[in-house]
């Protein structure tokens, strides 16, 4: 079995409001990006890996791995406009066999073990995601009214989401809809039922400038 690792750091980090595009900042002395690639370089099943990058950060990124020494193997691919057309333009790049795991560049503090739990679902059961599940209350907003929502009934959804290529593949071929925010919402519109595992509190997305200062409490060394 072939498994590949597809790490999106096409994003332009809008919400980070840094002039060097958040993937590149650095958290504990290394860009955010060669943190998630360890980890990915750790894992028991040894992903190939995709890095997909907007083309015009791809000479910044090389310079970066020669400052970093940053030696480990992987292919690059150009970024899109929308997170969906980036994570299409990896999967174009591989067959139809294997597992294949998505994950945000921007989530450096990823365990090895959920990633390598991630690869174990999804090639049992097609497809797998990791979530957690809300500590606080949940209240939802429409029409200008809120309305209490049951908790437990509600997971905070995080990546690694893995699948099998051929289901992957097959949902990445329906047009783009805004209500894509991640791989999941693809697939479960092309009929899947979508596999929850135990995500970690940790695995938090560096999004806004007080996420990285939490990732830089959060790591361990
Ligand atoms: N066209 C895009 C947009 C996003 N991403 C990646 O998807 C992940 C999650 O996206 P997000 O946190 O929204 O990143 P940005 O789009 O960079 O941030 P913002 O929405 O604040 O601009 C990030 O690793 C980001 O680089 C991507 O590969 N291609
Ligand atoms: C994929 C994701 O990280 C799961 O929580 C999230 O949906 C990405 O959303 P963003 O708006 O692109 O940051």
């Amino acid at each position: 079995m072939k498994y590949y690792a597809v790490i999106v750091a096409g994003g332009s980090g809008n919400r980070m409001q840094t002039e060097t595009p958040k993937q590149f900042l650095l958290l504990k002395n290394l860009p955010v990006l060669m943190h998630t690639l360890k980890a990915f370089a750790q894992s028991e099943y040894q992903p190939l890996i995709l890095l997909v990058l907007n083309k015009n950060q791809q000479p910044y990124w090389l310079r970066l791995c020669e400052e970093f020494n940053f030696r480990i193997p992987h292919t690059v691919i150009d970024g899109g406009s929308e997170r969906f057309q980036s994570v299409k333009n990896a999967i174009n790049h591989l067959d139809d066999d294997g597992v294949v795991a998505v994950h945000d560049a921007v989530r450096p503090i990823i365990s090895t073990k959920l990633i390598d739990n991630c690869f174990k679902y999804a090639l049992e059961k097609g497809n797998v995601i990791a979530a957690v599940q809300s500590t606080d209350s949940v209240r939802k907003l429409r029409d200008d009214k809120t309305s209490a929502l049951n908790r437990n009934e509600i997971y905070l959804v995080q990546t690694p989401q893995a699948f099998t290529l051929d289901i992957l593949k097959e949902a990445y071929k329906q047009d783009f809809s805004p209500h894509f925010t991640d791989d999941a919402s693809v697939v479960e519109l092309a009929g899947y039922e979508i596999n929850i595992i135990e995500g970690e509190r940790n695995n938090i997305k560096i999004t806004h400038p007080i996420d990285l200062e939490l990732a830089e409490l959060l790591m361990k060394k």
